[in-house]
């Protein structure tokens, strides 16, 4: 495909996904709907959409119109590339731009900071809220592509042998500072499935922050643990690495969502017990019990920026429903003496401490242990933990 074919595909799925699809689907069907494209044309398609979504806003700001055709344009000018290269109406190419479009174009960054730094306007005082000072460079970091971390099986082997490994298939890493498990590629690739490490077991393509909330977790004080929300089983995994003697328990509401945790602790060699059955009714106990909720996704928006234009405050309101509803089940499944490590992917002080505020409100037994916000600026996504302790029982060790 020419580049300007290319963006004329992007024109097209923006629009579709401004329309409201799904932007993985609709990059799907397009590559099943266009045979003739290769592997190299599939992925810049693909950086082109993201980035035109992670930017949507500042873009349709600089080409002075909204849809596909007004963010790709902005994306083109914003990159330096010369529009006229693009939309000159040639094969497969956009149509060339009008008088009309070349007058709105603008060439000054919008004053107004959800335009310019691309959030939609409703959540913007949550952010503040949440961010303080620290605002405008979480909004930054969420306006470029998140870097790709592997995260190294440390019950098999260590990271200075995955680096070596690694570099006879051509990647080089780097290590992640703070983060001990981490390494991050020197440079995107989709290549990490296809090597002999990931196929052993020895690798997982896993988040820096994710990675780092588990090493914060107080693994030392337990022998038995459940993953109350595993989905596909990064935390479960990542525990069982640092901790493989642990009895780890995994479920999920959704069981379909606990399929990949199955495939991926067998590649793993890790030991990880799938729960088929809600461990509330099981009457089962744990000295930890991991509660990595459903949430906004604000932390990793720069990763499913789709995610950010779609989601409503309704729908927000709905997923804090949810985690208080997890939250009132959990403290049954703790025994005397243990832990919640309630964990999200979230940069909202709604979804994180005012859920803990009002936990420990209902539930005089828990006290906070530890509290850690993780923010884009840090080692990887943002995240949020807090660590509540149960009260032991008297006579009870
Ligand atoms: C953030 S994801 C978990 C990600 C996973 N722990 C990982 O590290 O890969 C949240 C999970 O919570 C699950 N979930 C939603 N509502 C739930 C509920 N009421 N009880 C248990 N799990 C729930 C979802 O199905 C989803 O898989």
């Amino acid at each position: 495909m020419t580049p300007a074919a290319r963006y004329a595909s992007a024109i097209d799925i923006l629009d579709q996904i401004f329309d409201g699809a799904s932007a993985e689907k609709t990059l799907t069907n397009w590559a099943r709907k266009n045979r003739f494209a290769g592997s190299k044309d599939r992925a810049a398609l693909r950086d082109i959409v993201f980035d035109c979504l992670r930017c949507k806003r500042s873009y349709q700001h600089r080409a002075g119109q909204t849809g596909g055709r007004g963010v790709v344009l902005g994306h083109l000018l914003d990159n330096d590339l010369k529009p006229q290269d693009i939309f000159c109406g040639e094969g497969y190419a956009p149509d060339t731009l009008s008088e009309t479009e070349i007058g709105a174009i603008c060439s000054t960054p919008s004053d107004d900071i959800a335009t310019r730094y691309n959030i939609p306007d409703w959540i913007l005082p949550e952010l503040q809220n949440s961010l303080g000072e620290g605002l405008i460079n979480n909004l930054v970091e969420m306006q470029s592509r998140a870097p790709i971390d592997l995260r190294v099986n440390v019950a098999k082997t260590n990271v200075d042998a995955m680096r070596d490994a690694l570099l006879l298939d051509d990647l080089a890493t780097t290590p992640v500072e703070g983060v001990k498990t981490a390494l991050r590629l020197s440079k995107q690739t989709r290549k990490i499935p296809q090597t002999e490490s990931y196929k052993n077991g020895l690798i997982e393509l896993q988040d820096a922050g994710s990675q780092q909330v588990v090493l914060d977790l107080p693994l030392e004080h337990a022998t038995s643990v459940l993953d109350y929300c595993a989905g596909g089983g990064g935390k479960s995994l990542a525990i069982a690495a640092m901790s493989p003697s642990l009895a780890i328990d995994a479920f999920d509401k959704h069981s379909n969502r606990l399929a990949d945790l199955i495939n991926r602790a067998a590649r793993a060699q890790a030991s990880v017990n799938v729960l088929e059955q809600d461990p509330v009714s099981l009457g089962k106990s744990y000295d930890l019990v991991v509660l990595d909720v459903p949430c906004s996704g604000t932390g990793a928006w720069r990763r499913n920026p789709d995610g950010k234009w779609k989601l409503t405050s309704q729908e927000l309101d709905d997923i804090i429903g949810t985690q208080s509803e997890i939250l009132r089940n959990a403290p049954i499944l703790v025994k005397s003496g243990g832990r919640i490590a309630y964990i999200t992917c979230s940069l909202l002080d709604v979804e994180n401490s005012a859920q803990i505020a009002e936990f420990l409100v209902k539930n005089s037994e828990f006290t906070l242990e530890f509290e850690r916000k993780y923010h884009l600026t840090g080692a990887g996504d943002g995240f949020y933990l807090a660590v509540l302790k149960k009260v032991q029982n008297k006579g009870e060790f």
